[in-house]
């Protein structure tokens, strides 16, 4: 990446409604203002004009939120200006939810009626009853997935609650239907209990064909995930470990190719061995690391300690062979590639210049990665973070849609570890040899062929390990 200029953030946008008394003021007085504070006009709209005074929504980004403070003062201040409201875009996207169910058709008549709610709806009922396999194809189940959330990992912001969680769960439920025509429900639970989660997903599972487990707090996802996939006859995937795995793996392969190093070779720091630390260190020694150690809170996780958290135990038993110890600064010293899957801020620059040549920094923690793009661009070789506002996103967006619209439409009974593997190499091979470069080693979530191979790949490892209970037209004889 050297010393080109990095794509800062898009900023965030807000709309000014601005009153002018014409005799008094101008445009110009208003637009300096804004550009004085260091905001960005990218929209202006005339609201009402008359000879006395304009009303105009004036749209603005701002790189932080306390410019738009700092704005908003220096506009009050203005003779002859009022600031009537300020509205911010994101909220407003956000108002009455971001998604909604619709009816496939119209009820418009007593026939209509009789035949979607009783009694001719009875016969479908019993036709169901009789054979259960029927519910793939007379209910929701075939493409609905359930977005079960109980709010304890809430992107990097903690446990927030299954009410602050939901605005995440309607956003993983919309990009669903926009990327892979799946139909999923947000669900948060309000209980922390993991017996009670297993309990409710299993008694609500009749109507979804998977369930997408999201933001639910290591180790608890675990048992979580683990019970319902051994109790469940559709797939169950906690997406936070292996929708972040996937899309890991896909660009780490990438951005090896880029600095010529092999993953048996290379030394990888995974900085919060949470949920998704652990997935991603799994399919990394699955795919021949040998060197790889987890850092968590209390430092470097080595097998000559014993944790609380059994997760941890297990981990040690398969990770850093040559014991080190000490904290992210000590273990970090000559290492390939560090992955940050923990939370803002931790990694520091005086971290990455110990770091092994040409390194490799993927800073995921969501909403703000372990460290700023900005701070580090200059001193290694690829950088990524799990955001949609600077290059190289790896986030897991880039396989569940993929992953479920095969994972449905060959009706799988899970998704194992050959799906996932075949999931990733999809999402890497998109990017072709001369495409790839420092600012591109993941496609973009808007690539329009990224969920088409997804799905296909999957499907294909699905009829191999022989999981899926139906074999799509295209794969017919
Ligand atoms: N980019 C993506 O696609 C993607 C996907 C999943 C998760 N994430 C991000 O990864 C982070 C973790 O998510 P999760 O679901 O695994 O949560 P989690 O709660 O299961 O794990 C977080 C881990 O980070 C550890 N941690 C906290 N402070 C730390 C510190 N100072 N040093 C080292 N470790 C520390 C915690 O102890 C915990 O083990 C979040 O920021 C989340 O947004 C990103
Ligand atoms: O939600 C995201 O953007 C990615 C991921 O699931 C996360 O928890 O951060
Ligand atoms: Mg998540």
């Amino acid at each position: 990446m050297g010393n080109k200029p990095f794509n800062a953030g898009s900023g965030k946008s807000f709309t000014l409604r601005v009153e002018m008394l014409n005799e008094e003021t101008n445009f110009v007085v208003i637009a300096s203002a804004i550009c004085e504070h260091g905001g960005d006009v990218v929209a202006i709209d005339m609201i009402q004009t008359n000879v006395e005074k304009t009303i105009r929504d004036i749209t603005v980004t701002v790189q932080d939120t306390v410019q738009i403070d700092r704005i908003s003062t220096s506009i009050k201040a203005l003779a002859g200006v009022q600031l009537l409201h300020i509205s911010d875009r994101t909220f407003l996207m956000h108002l009455g939810g971001k998604i909604e169910m619709k009816a496939k058709h119209p009820v418009q008549n007593r026939d209509d009626l009789s035949r979607v709610y009783t009694p001719d709806v009875a016969r479908v009922c019993m036709a169901i009853h009789d054979d259960p396999r029927k519910a793939f194809t007379l209910t929701m189940k075939r493409n609905t997935v359930a977005v079960v959330s109980d709010g304890t990992a809430v992107l990097g912001l903690g446990d927030i609650g299954p009410y602050g969680a939901m605005p995440v769960m309607e956003g993983k439920a919309m990009l669903f239907k926009q990327f892979g025509d799946v139909d999923a429900v947000p669900i948060c639970l309000d209980t922390q209990d993991t017996e009670q989660i297993i309990q409710i997903v299993k008694s609500i599972a009749p109507g979804f064909g998977g369930i997408n487990l999201e933001d639910i707090s290591s180790p608890r996802c675990f048992e979580i995930e683990a019970r319902l996939k051994e109790e469940l006859d559709i797939p169950v995937f906690h997406d936070d470990q292996h929708g972040t795995a996937v899309v890991l793996y896909a660009g780490l392969i990438n951005a090896l190719k880029l600095v010529k190093k092999r993953i048996e070779d290379v030394k990888i720091v995974v900085n919060g061995i949470g949920a998704a630390g652990v997935a991603c260190s799994n399919i990394l020694l699955k795919a021949g690391c040998k060197n790889l150690i987890g850092v968590d809170i209390d430092g470097a996780i080595v097998r000559t300690n014993t944790y609380e958290q059994d997760s941890w135990n297990q981990f040690a038993q398969r990770t850093n062979p040559n014991l080190e110890s000490g904290s992210l600064a000590d273990v970090i010293k000559g290492a390939d590639v560090f992955i940050g899957l923990s939370r803002g801020g931790l990694l520091k620059r005086e971290h990455v210049l110990t770091m092994a040549e040409r390194p490799i920094v993927f800073a995921m923690a969501n909403p703000n990665p372990e460290i700023a793009p900005e701070e580090a661009v200059d001193i290694v070789a690829v950088l990524a973070t799990g955001r949609s506002d600077y290059p190289n996103q790896i986030n897991n967006l880039l396989c569940f849609p993929g992953i479920f619209r095969g994972a449905l439409d060959c009706r799988a009974s899970t998704i194992n570890e050959e799906m996932k593997l075949a999931a990733a190499e999809a999402i890497a091979a998109t990017i072709t040899d001369k495409e790839r470069n420092s600012s591109y080693i993941i496609p973009s979530v808007f690539n329009p062929t990224v969920v088409e191979n997804v799905r296909k790949r999957v499907i294909e490892a699905a009829l191999e390990t022989k999981v899926a209970r139906r074999v799509p037209r295209e794969y017919r004889d």
